[in-house]
């Protein structure tokens, strides 16, 4: 889908791209980095609208130098900042923005209002969008990405100034654009959980370099740990430490659960992390949780999130290049929007 070779880009007092070298192929993909890490200067070029100093960019086997056009014809394009006319209607402007990718007047009519449709908007897509909440800014911007039917779309931050739940029902929208109309996404993001959990693929930039590229599954391996909670009884009113001493004293190890894990999520203070021996270890953990008369809450194999692969290894460069000041990748977003669990690498 997308291919660069040692893509540069230098403004004259920075450089937002350091001979960026990758391929990027179909499903949903994942840009991440900080702000500033050059994810819109990418897209730019590869929208054939801002030159690259060096390298070589191609979108959908189209050269950006010299295809811009006929890359814009297939492409979607979702831009950062807020950039709706706000005395225009969803329906007028989705429709506006269908005539200038090519469609005749009926198509772009059915088209807007299908679109529109599978992104949320109902009987509001009649209103001015200066009235409009940020979600339905989004969705609108998102609209317009989507209504000539491209083959891939680029979205620029689209969970920007979202509340939690707004920021998962765009994530939901985002898997649905490639699952049910096999339209490819590369989406950008400074949030590397909302990454983790909507894309196939992840790219992570940092000072315009490319730190790593792999499968969502490859950062995110199982590991042979449990998570296990459970409820307390009158017995055992703490029915985690119950279930802890127990385990330990039959010989199975636990770890302790990561901070994030502990706080501020529901059952937390319940959950038990255990280190699986083998199949022999779900039993004994059933059997004993059995004993003590505890209820079994849940017990599933967890994954290493994304988050803690930037513990170690590439994070200790991006913590680096971010500067001495910058929060660390795995540090709650400070943005009072944001989820309190998600990870950010601003
Ligand atoms: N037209 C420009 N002129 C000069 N510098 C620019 C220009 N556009 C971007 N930059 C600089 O290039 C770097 C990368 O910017 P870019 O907008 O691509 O980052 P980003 O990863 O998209 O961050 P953000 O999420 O904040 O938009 C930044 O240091 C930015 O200040």
């Amino acid at each position: 889908m997308i291919a660069t070779e040692s893509l540069s880009k230098r403004f004259p007092k920075v450089t937002a791209l350091d001979r960026l070298t990758m391929d990027i192929g179909p499903g949903v993909t994942g840009l991440v980095g900080s702000n500033g890490a050059g994810k819109s200067t990418l897209i730019k070029i590869l929208l054939g609208l801002s030159p690259a100093t060096e390298g070589r960019a191609a979108v959908l086997g189209l050269d950006v130098a010299t295809e811009g056009g006929a890359i814009r014809e297939s492409v979607g394009y979702m831009p950062e900042h807020d950039c709706l006319p706000p005395d225009v209607s969803a329906t007028e402007f989705v429709v506006h923005m269908a005539r200038m990718s090519g469609l005749p007047p009926t198509a772009a009519r059915e088209r807007t209002a299908d679109t529109l449709r599978h992104v949320g908007l109902y009987e509001e897509r009649y209103r001015p969008m200066g009235g409009y909440s940020t979600g339905m800014k989004q969705r609108v911007k998102l609209a317009q990405a989507l209504v000539h039917d491209p083959k891939l779309v680029f979205l620029d931050e689209p969970t920007n100034g979202l509340d939690p739940v707004g920021r998962d029902e765009m994530l939901g929208l985002i898997r649905r654009v490639h699952t049910d109309f096999g339209i490819s996404v590369l989406v950008t993001s400074h949030l590397l959980g909302e990454l983790e959990r909507t894309c196939d693929h992840v790219v992570v930039v940092d000072g315009g370099k490319l730190l790593r590229s792999s499968s969502t599954s490859d950062f995110t391996q199982s590991t042979a740990i449990l998570a296990v909670e459970v409820t307390d009884s009158d017995t055992h009113p703490d029915g985690a430490l119950a279930l802890r001493e127990a385990l330990a004293e039959a010989g199975i190890g636990l770890s302790e659960p990561a901070a994030d894990e502990a706080e501020g999520l529901p059952g937390a203070g319940h959950i038990l992390l255990v280190e699986a021996a083998g199949d022999e270890t779900y039993d004994l953990v059933r059997d004993t949780v059995v004993e003590l008369g505890l209820g079994l809450v849940r017990m599933e194999q967890r994954r290493h999130r994304i988050a803690e692969v930037f513990h170690t290894g590439d994070a200790d460069a991006a913590r680096t290049t971010n500067g001495p000041h910058a929060p660390t990748p795995s540090s709650p977003d400070p943005t009072p929007a944001a989820a309190p669990q998600e990870a950010s690498t601003r």
